[in-house]
């Protein structure tokens, strides 16, 4: 369990205070994946690099499971930080190092025997799909098998915690999808707390329990990733979700539409029962005639989230019906303002 409590970091550059993170609490549950998202400049990568004290904290506290660290000596800091793996965009991979030395050096330097070295490299390998890779150099592998590697790397210390700063950043959508594939697998086999920061939407969408929205060193947003996707709050997350630019509705038809009634997403949670009959019924029950606009289906890491765009013809009153009615089916509703 990682504890974030007030942690605020200020640099200051040529005289001046820069305030890279702004009193930020945040709790991540043990065995979850909790992301953290934002612009550029947003303070993630200052954030993340607290939590395991590569940057310590101006102000406020980082507990690992209960531990404050900024109150350990060197040693027992060291002894936690064991437990806190951590990968990044550019997979801070030993160049002159084949793939299984990148796995045993660093495990050597931590005074573990070589048998148990061997095993480790073998079976970290084996779980990120690089058995075959054990002789390779960075240099004649692709980024999605560097960061396997990069992975591999991580978990052969057997971490509680994987911090990961940007980890599909630099890769195309394909090799992230697979990737992501990777870090659900080991989350969900080996019940690793996922701890990542990342300005990609889709990260959070695929692999994340809860995400925090960060801005100007802030989190302005916090919560489960599918309350997030169906009511976001803020304007920076609204942006990230896009929810009303994704149907990219034109401005014209839009105020054509709203003379004859309301547009509304409608989004459908896959783990619950089917709410198709919701709203063929809605015509039915009430004054009131929707019409599909557009529609897709978002998978999220434990559900899927059916989005569908409609019009809803008809007066206020119906309409508030109708939109009372969805609610109590269990249609999450968002009215487009
Ligand atoms: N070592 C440093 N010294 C001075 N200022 C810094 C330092 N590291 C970060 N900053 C500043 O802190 C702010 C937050 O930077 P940070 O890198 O944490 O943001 P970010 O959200 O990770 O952005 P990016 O995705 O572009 O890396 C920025 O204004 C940045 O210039």
């Amino acid at each position: 369990m990682i504890e974030l409590k007030q942690t605020s970091k200020t640099y200051e550059v040529n005289g001046k205070k820069v305030e890279a993170v702004k009193d930020v609490s945040l709790t991540i549950e043990k065995g979850e994946v909790f992301g953290v998202i934002g612009y550029s400049g947003a303070g993630k990568s200052t954030l993340i690099r607290c939590v395991n004290l590569l940057e310590k904290p101006t102000s406020g506290e980082v507990f690992i499971n209960g531990v404050s660290l900024t109150t350990l000596s060197k040693q027992d800091l060291q002894k936690t930080r064991r437990k806190i793996g951590m990968i990044f965009q550019g997979y801070n991979l030993l160049k002159t190092a084949t793939v299984y030395e990148n796995i045993a050096i660093p495990l050597k330097l931590e005074g573990i025997d070589k048998e148990t070295i061997q095993k480790r490299a073998e079976k970290y390998l084996e779980i990120v799909g690089l058995s075959d890779k054990v002789n390779h150099y960075p240099s004649q592998l692709s980024g999605g098998q560097k960061q396997r590697v990069a992975i591999a790397r991580a978990l052969a210390h057997e971490p509680e915690i994987l911090l990961s700063d940007e980890a599909t950043s630099a890769l195309d959508p394909e090799t992230t999808e697979a990737i992501l594939e990777l870090l659900l697998k080991i989350n969900r086999e080996l019940g690793l707390t996922i701890f990542l920061i990342t300005h990609e939407l889709n990260v959070v969408q695929r692999i994340c329990d809860r995400v925090a929205v960060m801005e100007n060193g802030r989190v302005v947003e916090e919560g489960k990733v599918v309350d997030i996707f169906t009511h976001p709050q803020h304007p920076t997350t609204k942006r990230f979700i896009g929810s009303e630019s994704a149907f990219n509705l034109p401005e014209a038809l839009k105020t054509e539409y709203r003379k004859t009634g309301k547009l509304v997403s409608l989004y459908f949670k896959g783990s619950e029962k089917s709410n198709e009959p919701a709203l063929a019924m809605v015509s039915r029950k009430f004054d009131v005639l929707p019409s599909i606009l557009a529609g897709g289906i978002e998978q999220l890491k434990n559900e899927t989230l059916g989005k569908l765009l409609v019009h809803l013809r008809g007066d206020k009153e119906a309409y508030e019906e109708a939109i009372g009615y969805l609610e109590s089916e269990g249609v999450i509703v968002e009215e487009w303002k």
